[in-house]
């Protein structure tokens, strides 16, 4: 009688197999399973220490995303900051690209012209703009990130600089069930394949990647997911590729460990005052807005709204439409070639959009210039 049985439908489907989640505890298996790096020890102890009890202070006043999603109002789990590193924003022009790109990081709501870098903070800038850099000369370059440009005053004479940190944001995470759910960062002024460098201060997190499958390998395999523990004064770089193939998170936790500051609040004017341990974590992504990206630039939906750009991460073998000059083996068959600009005003008019998308036309639009050759539009 068995061999009349149905088969079972799930034995029928041969199902891809499911890995578990891996931890990536160390910079080496970092590098091994993902496009990030991660580097255990940045910056000075004292400068780390100095910025971390500098942005828990600040971060009173940070405040806390709020967005439409369908018909309700979602607000962020964590408070969030934006900065403009003051050289950025000097002429009229850029200033003003600045507060508009500032206003998208809170969702299109109204804000006041976003702080520029404190002291500390320009100073880690500097030295985490070297490590990127060193970092990317080390990497092979993909074909629609930025070519980068001669050096300026200040740089090391006669290196190409690829990645100039000219904004950060700053999050704040206190306790052990503040998070930020699954994303990837909208690409509208950092344009295709950015790298962004993410500092770490204060209690450890867990940072997760979860790999996105492109719609035609689903039947091949499964999403992994890797967990990436970042302690205080961590750096880790999300290097190209980052946003186009992973989603990123901090998860809740149900426990963290208490930090426990090497350095007492300030080690000139405050000899002998206790640390205090503390359940926070504060991260700042340094970010290059990219010059060929500047909100100027930015086209508009039928709501009269600045779109968002977002890469088409599902399907990232389509030949790229707006680009017909560019073949697979430019791009690679792991890469995006296909970036949506689509409406955002939904996220605060009462979740209504007009619903428009369009393909990034990269030529069309004048971006560049690129590490690879410009396509060419037929
Ligand atoms: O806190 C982190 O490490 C990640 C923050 C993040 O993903 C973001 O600000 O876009
Ligand atoms: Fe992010």
């Amino acid at each position: 009688m068995t061999l009349l049985r149905p088969p079972n439908s799930k034995e029928a489907i041969k199902q891809p197999p499911r890995f578990p989640p891996l931890t990536l505890a160390t910079p080496t298996l970092v590098a091994q399973h993902t496009s990030c790096t991660l580097h255990p020890s940045i910056l000075p102890p004292a400068l780390a220490c100095r910025i971390f009890y500098h942005m828990m202070n600040e971060s009173q006043n940070w405040r806390r995303n709020r967005w439409w999603l369908f018909d309700r109002v979602v607000e962020s789990p964590h408070r969030t900051s934006f900065f403009v590193r003051s050289h950025s924003a000097r002429d009229g022009d850029a200033e003003h690209d600045m507060h508009e790109a500032a206003k998208y990081w809170y969702n299109g709501r109204e804000t006041e012209p976003p702080a520029t870098f404190p002291p500390d903070m320009e100073e880690a800038c500097k030295l985490i703009e070297r490590a990127v850099n060193a970092e990317m000369r080390k990497r092979k370059r993909l074909p629609l990130e930025w070519a980068g440009e001669p050096p300026q005053d200040g740089d090391e004479p006669g290196e190409n600089i690829m990645w100039r940190a000219n904004v950060a944001a700053s999050n704040c995470y206190e306790g052990a069930k503040e998070s930020v759910g699954p994303h990837s960062d909208q690409l509208t002024y950092l344009g295709p394949y950015p790298t962004i460098a993410s500092l770490s201060l204060g209690t450890s997190r867990v940072f997760r990647l979860r790999e996105v499958i492109p719609s035609d390998e689903k039947d091949e395999r499964n999403a992994r997911t890797y967990n990436i523990p970042l302690a205080h004064n961590s750096l880790l770089i999300m290097h190209a590729s980052t946003q186009e193939m992973f989603k990123h998170s901090i998860p809740p936790q149900s426990t963290i460990d208490m930090f426990h500051p090497p350095f007492p609040p300030s080690n000139t004017d405050n000899q002998g005052v206790e640390t205090v341990s503390s359940n926070a974590r504060i991260n700042i992504t340094f970010r290059f807005y990219r010059p060929d990206y500047r909100a100027e630039k930015t086209p508009r939906c039928k709501c009269g709204v600045p779109c968002i750009l977002r890469p088409d991460m599902k399907n990232r073998y389509s030949a790229p439409a707006a680009s017909p000059g560019v073949t697979d083996n430019v791009f690679g068959k792991d890469l995006v070639a296909k970036y949506w600009w689509t409406c955002y005003a939904g996220a605060q008019n009462d979740g209504k959009g007009c619903g428009m998308w369009k393909v990034m036309d990269v030529v069309g639009e004048g971006r560049g210039p690129f590490v690879g050759a410009v396509p060419k539009s037929e």
